[in-house]
């Protein structure tokens, strides 16, 4: 546990724990499910998780290619070529696209051929049309002399066989289906998409269709945390908007749990009289509460419990803070239930000058959501403040930069890293 400024949990008891502990403490009680998998077609399985490594059954290419127009050559033909000083070669043939070429290039001749082309027998190098002055049909000019090899991508210069093409619990990229397709795969067999329960809670609460009547506010946290989960490549089930009467939210929570990989609820996870949040995750049974607060702002009163295996989040009611926790505990663990064991760097960030000064108090991990812009030497980032109940300040912004517990905040015209939204 970090050290820092005694701060009391949401209920009063212990200390505030920071982020990094407390994901910590979630992500080792995340245990290594086996999901169950299912086949799917090569373009359906971009954003799906790899579930068997696949490795290459041949050479690609397999075959040498030219990769420039021009004329294939005997390179040791062309030695000493130059403007001033060029060499002659014999055009006695042409590759023709998508044909294997007949015949072999013999010493001072050379075929036509295009990028692409298999390279014919006897040739070495492809010297391209820039380097050439056409003389008359059969007979070209080189101006230029080329090693062995120049222009040409070899057998297995892509990928040998053998070798691992992609391997197990990638989350599968556009350029992962390119190399599948590449080799001719049809078909990829992948996890199965692990399903997400979101609810929102409080009676003020009403779905976003409807017009408010005095009090009643519209479920944003439904639309939001639902859309988040499906960017994470997950199912989402919606038990809608349920009463944080204790009656009608335990047995939704129980239910949702059931049918579940992982349940989000938000609201009722502060300290009021009617915050049902930690009461109802310890009604699911063992192990229960974990983490309830962390040093954090927008989300300190972040819940997080299991009932059994199945972790259950109760998120704040504030949307922003809501969106926030997401990021920072629910999606870490999606990725660690869904398998994903190979993702790519899936943090973009971009370093950017800090255009005002920002206060924060020291002892919690501040968020700051910034509005980028191209100044004269570079990024700016423009902080976007307002309260964590403001939707539009988490709409309006491009992406946050962190002010860490230690720091007691982060000055003008300093360099912070910001973290884009996508
Ligand atoms: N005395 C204290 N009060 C509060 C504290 C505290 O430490 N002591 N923490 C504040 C912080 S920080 C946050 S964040 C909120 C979290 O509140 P809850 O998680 O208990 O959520 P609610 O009270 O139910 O709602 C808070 C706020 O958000 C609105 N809300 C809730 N759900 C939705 C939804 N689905 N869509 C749109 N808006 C929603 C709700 O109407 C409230 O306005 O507690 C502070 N209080
Ligand atoms: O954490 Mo609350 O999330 O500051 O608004």
């Amino acid at each position: 546990m970090t050290t820092g400024p005694t701060t009391k949990d949401m209920l009063g008891r212990s200390a505030l724990i920071s982020v990094s502990d407390a994901r910590e403490i979630m992500l080792k009680h995340l245990e290594e499910t086996k999901l169950s998998t299912e086949i799917v077609s090569l373009p359906d399985g971009l954003d799906r998780i790899l579930a068997t490594a696949l490795q290459s059954h041949e050479n690609l290419p397999p075959h040498p290619r030219s990769v420039m127009d021009g004329f294939a050559v005997i390179a040791r033909d062309t030695y000493g070529a130059s403007e001033s000083m060029p060499c002659y070669l014999q055009i006695s043939g042409s590759v023709a696209m998508g044909e294997m070429p007949a015949g072999s290039v013999e010493k001072g001749n050379c075929y036509r051929i295009a990028t692409g082309g298999f390279m014919p027998s006897g040739s070495d190098a492809v010297v391209m049309h820039e380097h050439t002055v056409p003389v008359d049909d059969t007979m070209v000019e080189i101006v230029k002399s080329c090693g062995s090899g120049t222009n040409i991508i070899g057998i297995g210069d892509d990928i040998r066989q053998g070798e691992t093409a992609v391997p197990a619990g990638r989350l599968l990229r556009p350029q992962d289906l390119g190399l599948l397709a590449a080799l001719g795969c049809v078909e990829v067999e992948v996890f199965r998409k692990i399903r997400v329960g979101v609810m929102s809670t409080g009676d003020e609460i009403i779905p976003h269709y409807e017009t408010p009547q005095g009090g009643q506010i519209r479920n944003i946290n439904s639309i939001a945390l639902g859309a988040l989960a499906r960017k994470c490549g997950t199912e989402v089930i919606d038990y809608g908007i349920v009463s944080d009467s204790r009656e009608i939210f335990l047995p939704t929570l129980q239910r949702a749990v059931s049918e579940n990989d992982i349940v989000l609820f938000s609201g009722g996870s502060s300290v009021g009289v009617r915050d049902l949040g930690e009461q109802a995750i310890e009604a699911l049974g063992p192990p229960g509460v974990l983490v309830h607060g962390v040093k954090l702002k927008p989300g300190k009163p972040i819940i997080i419990g299991f009932s059994d295996s199945t972790p259950v989040f109760g998120l704040p009611g504030h949307p922003v803070s809501a969106m926030v926790c997401f990021d920072l505990f629910v999606k870490p663990a999606i990725d660690k239930i869904s398998g994903i064991t190979d993702a790519p760097y899936s943090e973009p960030s971009i370093t950017a000058t800090l255009a005002r000064n920002i206060n924060s108090a020291a002892g919690r991990l501040d968020l700051v959501r910034v509005q980028m812009r191209q100044g004269d030497s570079g990024p700016v980032a423009d902080p976007v403040l307002g309260r964590s109940g403001a939707i539009s300040t988490l709409a309006r912004a491009h992406g946050y930069f962190l002010i860490d517990e230690d720091s007691q905040g982060a000055t003008q015209g300093s360099k912070v890293e910001v973290f884009l939204y996508r």
